[in-house]
């Protein structure tokens, strides 16, 4: 029997309650800090910088992220000089020479996402290369649909150089959990956890 929330109150971290949120909200929940169903634009720069961003690309990221976003996510409020990104509207920021691997309601499609790796996958079936990825961004993009290209462009290739393991291969498994949203939480944990050893082995030298 489905749940039913409604009786709950559950908050889910989106803004909304009642419903499960969908694989693309739970994709930008991670940079909701402080869990009020909005991502502003430092909590964008705190997110980028947990994962292991540097400051730059963590300041240009909130800076386009923010200001690109903001705007779609509010419809019929207008422009808000703190550009919050609402997460419960978060379907309306996506651009077009995408994969398609969220559909229109930003819901995971599992054969869209094992088609991408059917078709771009071709040395290694569970990973992308650097020149797979390439083609699988060609593949996508939509005649003169620039912003399209320039925002597909960039979340493949800061992933490709996040996560990318010593052979340059970006495994199917890690673009999957991006996908779930799982991933930003592995790899800040990661992250802390290589500060705690630095740390650690510091103290003992
Ligand atoms: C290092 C951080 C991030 C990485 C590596 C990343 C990567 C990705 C990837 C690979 C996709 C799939 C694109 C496709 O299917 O073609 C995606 C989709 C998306 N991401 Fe992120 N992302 C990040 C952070 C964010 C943030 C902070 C937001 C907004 C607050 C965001 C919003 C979106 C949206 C709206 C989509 C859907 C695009 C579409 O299907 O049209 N992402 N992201
Ligand atoms: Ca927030």
């Amino acid at each position: 029997m489905a749940a039913n929330y409604e009786d709950h109150s559950i908050t889910n971290g989106t803004g909304v309650e009642g419903h499960e949120p969908s694989a693309l909200q739970k994709h930008v929940m991670f940079f909701d800090t402080n869990k009020d169903g909005v991502v502003y634009p430092w909590e964008t720069f705190q997110g980028f910088r947990a994962i292991g961003c540097g400051i730059l690309l963590s300041t240009f990221a909130s800076v386009f992220i923010n200001a690109g976003l903001s705007r779609k996510t509010r419809p019929g409020k207008g422009f808000s000089p703190k550009f919050p990104i609402e997460i419960k509207n978060i379907k309306r920021a996506k651009h077009g020479s995408d994969s398609g691997v969220y559909d229109t309601e930003g819901s995971f499609v599992p054969s869209k996402f094992e088609e991408l790796f059917r078709k771009h996958a071709k040395t290694n079936a569970n990973a992308l290369t650097s020149d797979e990825l390439k083609n699988l961004l060609k593949a996508n993009r939509e005649p003169k649909d620039y912003k399209g290209w320039i925002a597909a462009y960039s979340e493949w290739k800061i992933l490709y150089i996040l996560c990318k393991d010593k052979q340059g291969l970006l495994h199917k498994d890690t673009v999957r959990a991006v996908y779930d949203g799982t991933l930003f939480d592995r790899m800040a944990k990661e992250k802390a956890g290589k500060k705690n050893h630095r740390f650690f082995f510091k103290e003992k030298m």
